[in-house]
């Protein structure tokens, strides 16, 4: 088959973003899933091509597990609505979107209590911050997030750099993940994270694959939370594939964003069953039906055709 370029509508604005959009190709092995975000130039899109040609080409490592325990997601929402997220999900664990530019603290306050309120006493809440504040702001606003949430499993991001990471992390007791400080390196396998971060978020894609982002894991020596980059079902499985891989899993994995999704690219998707997403053997094969039009097609083909170049060097 050659390429199938894909444009799925959000259920709701996620990272700015309304429409999801991408491109499955398909080799020996099976389909891989390219969908670089539109702010990801040439040269930051070839890891996820090689990601994409892992899953189609090379198939994956041995899994340890044969599921892993997933987080739902809650984007920019009001509290009634992050409530019917959390509770629909059937997750034990909730990662709330904060810190948005166009929404004050105490909308977040708001939103995680919603959430504590869905979860009940035993479940985790975790923040992602998307690296939106300065230290001192961080520094107050995760103290009032956690008292609001009764309690946080970690804070993502919350600063840009990872100087600011490791300041914020002296001074307070929530635990801090790392994520576009790993995801955006120059070099994911150098960043000094340690002191930094208690926490290392992975994405299969940015990373350039499942063994790419199992090295990054051995690298930092942190515990891992894996985490979509809002694919289709075809993508997601390289995410399941490196969850399943790790040699540790702490944390529940951010694998289920199909619901931030309005359509998939395959007849089944991956959706949480009781707070789990099994570990695939091999990637979904997609509906060739979901096809976009032909301006998307062309773009992305185009895209694809570029990133492919500055790949072969
Ligand atoms: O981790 C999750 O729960 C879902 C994935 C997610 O939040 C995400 C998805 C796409 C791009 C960036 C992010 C992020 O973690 O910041
Ligand atoms: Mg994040």
């Amino acid at each position: 088959m050659p390429p199938l370029v894909y444009s799925i509508p959000m259920r709701t604005r996620f990272r700015g973003i309304t429409v999801r959009e991408g491109l499955l190709l398909e080799g020996a092995r099976g389909w891989g899933e390219f969908c670089p975000f539109l702010d990801y130039d040439d040269t930051e899109s070839v890891p996820w091509l090689a990601s994409a040609h892992e899953a189609a080409d090379e198939g994956w490592p041995e899994p340890v597990r044969d599921r892993v325990p997933v987080n739902c997601t809650v984007p920019v929402v009001t509290p009634a609505r992050a409530l019917e997220i959390v509770t629909a999900s059937g997750c034990a664990t909730a990662k709330v979107k904060v810190a948005d530019p166009g929404s004050p603290l105490s909308a977040d306050l708001d939103r995680v209590a919603a959430v504590r309120e869905a979860l009940g006493p035993g479940g985790h809440i975790r923040v992602d911050a998307n690296g939106a504040w300065d230290v001192d702001t961080a520094v107050s606003a995760i103290g009032t997030l956690a008292r609001a949430a009764g309690g946080l499993e970690y804070v993502e991001q919350p600063c840009r750099t990872v100087e600011e990471l490791a300041a914020v992390r002296r001074r307070v007791a929530v635990p801090i993940a790392a994520d576009e400080s790993i995801r955006r390196a120059e070099d994911p396998l150098r960043v000094a994270v340690a002191g930094a971060a208690d926490i290392a978020v992975l994405k299969v894609a940015p990373l350039g694959g499942v063994r790419r982002a199992l090295a990054v894991a051995e690298a930092c020596g942190l515990p891992c939370v894996v985490s979509s980059a809002v694919e289709s079902s075809v993508g997601l499985a390289a995410g399941l594939a490196l969850a399943g891989a790790l040699p540790n899993l702490e944390h529940a994995c951010g694998l289920a964003t199909m619901a931030l999704l309005a359509g998939d690219t395959t007849p089944t998707s991956f959706t949480p069953v009781n707070g789990h997403l099994p570990v695939p053997r091999t990637p979904p094969t997609p509906d060739p039906t979901v096809a976009a039009d032909a301006e998307t097609t062309a773009r992305w083909l185009d895209r694809l055709a570029r990133v492919r170049r500055l790949r072969a060097g």
